[in-house]
């Protein structure tokens, strides 16, 4: 970009990691090693796992302690750095830097773009990836005491249904979010977030379609529910980790979701050796003929 001052690292000819600096005064720079109109000391560079990492020592003018930086990365040609492309993601790499609190925000919409990016992980995360297991684990377990019935229909109908609603807010915020960032698609989040809003819409819609539960369909409808209803947890747990790769927010946010994950897992484990002797008596006894569980909803 015309009037920066650059630091350049690349690697030369003969093979060394060069690094130095340069005005770029014009749009067809020389790119040759110059002064910067700050001082700058200390420059080196070293590259490793196909990351560069550039060192130096800036004194900002008036003891300042923020600049505005850009970024770019493009080819070497006869031993010099040439023009990188122009497309969104490199256009789109600026931002403030701040070196007294290390805080670097992204001139493209600043803090509260990086708020809204913090609150679709937090809607879906609570969404997809808590309610829905939790929904599904209410609906396995809690199912198989007799005293639980109709109650963990009504709990999984209001976690299923609560978790649709905040879940496909959450879905509606990254696509926006997508949308905002032209040039920038993360398709494989994005394919998935799509295929889990259009299986979860067909399996809100169990409600309305739900053959009663003497209908010989109805054995159809519980195929059909169980496997849209696991589809989705697993592709929510996948995507939820893919999202958390795509934010790179603090260490601490995926850890607290893991553990959650665990908690969830092991909670599921320790039902299912609780209730499997009850269900499997229940099915010597011929009382019930279904796969887990006996009731006025779901058997
Ligand atoms: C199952 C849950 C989730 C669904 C359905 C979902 C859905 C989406 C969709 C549809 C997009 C738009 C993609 C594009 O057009 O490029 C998106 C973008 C994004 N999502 Fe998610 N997401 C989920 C979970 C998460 C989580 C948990 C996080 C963070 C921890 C996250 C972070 C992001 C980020 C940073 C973007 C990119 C925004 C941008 O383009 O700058 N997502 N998400
Ligand atoms: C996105 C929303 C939903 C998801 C992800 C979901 C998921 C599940 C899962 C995974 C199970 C199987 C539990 C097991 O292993 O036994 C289940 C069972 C069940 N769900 Fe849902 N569910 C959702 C919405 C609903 C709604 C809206 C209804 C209301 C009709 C419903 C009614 C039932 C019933 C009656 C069962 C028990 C079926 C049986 O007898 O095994 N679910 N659900």
């Amino acid at each position: 970009m015309q009037g920066t001052q650059a630091l350049v690292a690349f690697q030369a000819s003969n093979g060394t990691f060069v690094a130095y600096t340069t005005q770029l005064s014009s749009y067809t720079p020389s790119m040759a090693p110059e002064k910067l109109t700050f001082d700058v000391s200390g420059v080196s560079a070293e590259q490793a796992n196909g990351v560069a990492t550039i060192f130096a020592t800036l004194t900002l003018p008036g003891n300042g302690t923020k600049v505005n930086q850009v970024w770019q990365a493009g080819p070497v040609s006869n031993g010099n750095p040439a023009q990188h492309p122009t497309v969104a993601a490199n256009t789109n790499s600026h931002s403030s830097l701040d070196f007294l609190t290390g805080e670097s925000v992204s001139s493209g919409g600043g803090n509260s773009r990086l708020r809204r990016k913090n609150t679709h992980g937090v809607l879906n995360a609570v969404s997809w990836g808590i309610l829905m297991p939790l929904g599904a684990i209410i609906a396995r377990y809690v199912k198989v005491f007799p005293s639980a019935d109709p109650a963990w229909f009504y709990l999984h109908v209001a976690c299923q249904c609560s978790g649709y609603i905040v879940g496909v807010a959450g879905w509606g915020t990254g696509l926006k979010l997508g949308s905002e960032s032209a040039g920038i698609t993360y398709h494989s989040h994005r394919n998935i977030g799509i295929t889990l809003f259009s299986l979860a819409t067909l399996q809100v819609f169990a409600l309305l379609l739900r053959p009663n539960k003497d209908h010989k369909y109805r054995f159809y409808w519980k195929i059909y529910h169980h496997v849209i209803g696991y589809t989705i947890i697993v592709l929510s747990i996948i995507n939820i980790f893919k999202g958390f790769d795509i934010l790179d927010p603090e260490k601490k946010w995926k850890r607290a979701y893991i553990g959650v994950i665990i908690a969830l897992g092991v909670v599921a484990l320790l039902l299912e050796a609780i209730t499997w002797p009850i269900v499997i008596k229940r099915r010597r006894s011929g009382e019930d003929k279904s796969h887990h569980g006996v009731n006025s909803y779901g058997a």
